[in-house]
């Protein structure tokens, strides 16, 4: 067993952790003001040319070819400068992924250096919708095919970067008779298709810089070459993918629990009460421990879901216990980084307060704790 990481992977590492510091944290907080989107954006553009948009899409489509540790390595710190420049790189990073996978050589072609090289500033993942979230089977927007196109018609929900996206993976069903879940199918839709419409943007509690839509899809035309793998075979795609997504996710909060308890540090050593320095007490020392061991361990989850996934092995009830423990001891780590920054840390200039807001989500989206649960608990019952 060897826990040393590749030149490639520090290489990768050390440059996100750069960024991170320079480019991103300085205007987290300025980005979440709506205003700011093209600073936003700009920073998306800056991390596509670093080549953090196709970490694990092969260089002949314009892709980085570093892999899923790599990834996850990038998404922490990414995650330590801005959560929402970090959750459009783990959506970006899988719309390319499930493109190269699955995707035909003229879908590849059409897509993959767009996303890759920023040219697209975002791909979104149209799954969810009202009455389809933890159930995604249960979705109800249809794609008819008549002739040589389809007609895909239905609203999906909470989606992210749709507002700047310029390609849509999109799940409809395609056979209503067919027993649930085998009957959906995957379609690319570019999102200048006059049947596409970014409906209203939802008000958040956190990751606020990261636009979420809901997104219309009316009498919405393709043609029969936009549909992304096999016909019904689209649910098996979607949950395929979304396990790969978990490890972008759990990364991602990994980030966020390790930044809070960085600057959680600084506090306690410099912020004096009774005389001392608040980090002399032994009650906020076990605070931080805890914290930090709570953080290693979810960073050891992370990289074998990864490791496992780079090897061509299954890796989803890993990827599951990755993305439930590092989301949950990430929410908690910042909870205790924000109990030791006391009032400061309730104030809204406190980088503390955006850190727990953000980190919430992290729990809910890309399956919840719970799905989570779930997943792995079918997997030790070998269901
Ligand atoms: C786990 C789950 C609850 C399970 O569902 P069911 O029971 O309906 O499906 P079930 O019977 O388990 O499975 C269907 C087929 O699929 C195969 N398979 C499963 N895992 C995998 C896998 N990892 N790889 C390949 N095949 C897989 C399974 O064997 C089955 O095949 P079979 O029909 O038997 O031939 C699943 O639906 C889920 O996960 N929900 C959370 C959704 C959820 O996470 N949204 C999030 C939406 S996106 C989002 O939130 C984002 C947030 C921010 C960033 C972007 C995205």
């Amino acid at each position: 067993m060897n826990f040393d990481l590749s030149d490639t992977q520090l290489m990768i590492q050390q440059t996100a952790k750069k960024f991170a510091e320079s480019e991103l944290f300085p205007v987290a907080s300025t980005v979440e003001d709506k205003a700011q989107r093209p600073l936003f954006l700009a920073n998306l553009k800056k991390l596509a040319e670093l080549g953090f948009m196709g970490l694990n899409i092969d260089s002949q489509y314009g892709g980085t070819e570093a892999g899923t540790i790599a990834f996850s390595l990038a998404m922490t710190e990414i995650a330590k400068g801005c959560a929402s420049t970090a959750v459009t790189m783990s959506v970006n990073n899988m719309v390319a992924e499930v493109i190269q996978s699955i995707g035909s050589e003229e879908q590849k072609q059409r897509y993959l250096s767009k996303i890759c090289s920023g040219e697209f500033s975002a791909g979104a993942f149209c799954l969810t919708e009202a009455g389809a979230g933890s159930d995604p089977a249960a979705m109800s927007t249809k794609a008819v095919k008549y002739g040589d196109h389809w007609i895909i018609n239905g609203t999906k929900l909470y989606i992210t970067s749709a507002a700047y996206a310029g390609v849509f993976v999109v799940w409809a069903v395609t056979d209503s008779s067919a027993p649930k879940g085998k009957g959906i199918t995957c379609f690319l839709v570019d999102a200048d298709n006059p049947g596409v419409s970014i409906s209203k943007e939802e008000q958040k509690m956190g990751q606020l810089a990261s636009a979420t839509n809901e997104v219309v899809f009316t009498d919405c035309k393709v043609p029969a070459t936009a549909m992304l793998g096999a016909l019904n075979q689209g649910f098996k795609i979607a949950v395929s993918e979304l396990a790969g997504g978990r490890i972008g996710i759990g990364s991602l909060a990994l980030g966020l629990g390790e930044k809070a308890i960085e600057l959680a540090i600084d506090h306690v050593k410099e912020r004096q009460q009774f005389g001392q320095s608040i980090a002399d007490f032994q009650g906020v020392q076990w605070m931080l421990a805890e914290a930090k061991t709570d953080m290693e361990a979810a960073r050891l989850l992370l990289l074998k879901a990864a490791f496992e996934k780079e090897q061509g092995r299954p890796f989803g009830p890993q990827a599951s216990m990755a993305k439930w423990f590092a989301t949950e001891k990430a929410n908690q780590a910042c909870y205790t980084a924000q109990q030791l920054f006391g009032g400061q840390g309730y104030l809204k200039d406190s980088p503390i307060e955006r850190l727990v807001r953000d980190v919430r989500v992290t729990s809910i989206y890309e399956g919840t704790s719970e799905i989570q649960k779930v997943i792995i608990s079918r997997d030790v019952l070998n269901e």
